[in-house]
């Protein structure tokens, strides 16, 4: 049954690259329509392909994703086109045409997916490097703007269309402690302004918990889910796996190691008074 106050839902999703590994097991989840959601948990635990379900870059092996109530069907593409429209994905390494200057930039997705006014795709740049405070840069070529800024750049070209969807991956990667402040609060108030539902994925404890209204403690294997809750009702949480993540403890439950033979084994030393 679609839940009305989850714009996304992820019910009982299982996927893997290949058949001998899956990365989600029948994980199970909803993002709260008009929140902001961060997805924590160690590298690799698939906070990123979760992202790549939701916007139909994948399809599960089984279970299903829902937007707004829509099976998301990654080989339908003419949905896929029609939901993605509602979707802003903001990538990590999420380029910009380095050969278009910083309003052609956020201008693209208008100019490609509307058949608006050039006076309104005008009007709707500016007003969107604005929100991100660089309407001042929209003359600018990429190469003359910060990774900082392109960063925000990309945001606006994200958001250039409305999305009801934002999806943050790593957003704080690579940037200054300030920047990362700006863009927090970016995030943030972006939200709040648009009504939008944000997904952040990332490392940066402290950041997701000063924007978020609810938070996800994903772990490996499987996408297991640990905890999930309010920021506040993890940071006071006293399962010690929760406490470890959240507070970035080196020890506790969750192992520094991957899982590999004994050390013994890979280097060939013998125990002593056994043969090598
Ligand atoms: N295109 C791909 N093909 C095969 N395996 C992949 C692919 N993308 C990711 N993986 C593997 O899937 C697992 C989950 O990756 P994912 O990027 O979703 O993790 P993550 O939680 O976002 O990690 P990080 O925090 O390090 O970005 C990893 O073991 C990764 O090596």
């Amino acid at each position: 049954m679609p839940d009305p106050d989850s714009l996304i839902e992820i019910d009982h999703v299982s996927f893997g690259y290949d058949a001998r590994r899956l990365i989600l097991n029948d994980v199970t989840l909803r993002f709260p329509r008009g929140k902001v959601t961060a997805i924590l948990g160690g590298s690799g635990c698939g906070k990123t392909t979760l992202l790549r379900l939701i916007g139909g870059i994948a399809a599960p092996n089984s279970g299903q994703v829902r937007f707004d109530g829509e099976v998301v069907n990654a080989r339908d593409r003419a949905q896929l086109l029609r939901l993605r429209r509602r979707m802003g994905m903001l990538f990590q390494f999420g380029a910009l045409f380095t050969d278009l200057n910083v309003f052609d930039n956020v201008a693209f997705p208008l100019r490609e997916h509307t058949d608006l006014p050039p006076a309104l795709v005008r009007d709707i740049v500016l007003m969107k490097l604005n929100a991100v405070g660089l309407r001042g840069a929209a003359p600018l070529r990429i190469s003359e703007v910060s990774g900082g800024m392109a960063r925000r750049i990309a945001l606006a070209r994200a958001i250039a269309l409305d999305p009801e969807l934002i999806m943050y991956d790593e957003p704080f990667a690579g940037l200054d402690l300030i920047s990362m402040g700006v863009a927090a609060n970016l995030i943030r108030k972006l939200g709040d302004a648009t009504g939008a539902t944000s997904l952040v994925v990332s490392h940066d404890i402290p950041e997701c918990m000063a924007i978020s209204d609810h938070v996800i403690l994903m772990a490996a294997p499987g996408g297991r889910i640990v905890a999930q809750g309010t920021p506040a009702e993890l940071m006071a949480s006293t399962d010690p796996e929760v406490r470890q993540f959240v507070r970035g403890e080196p020890d506790g439950p969750v192992k520094f190691h991957y899982a590999a033979p004994p050390l013994a084994q890979d280097f060939g030393v013998a125990k002593p008074g056994r043969a090598a």
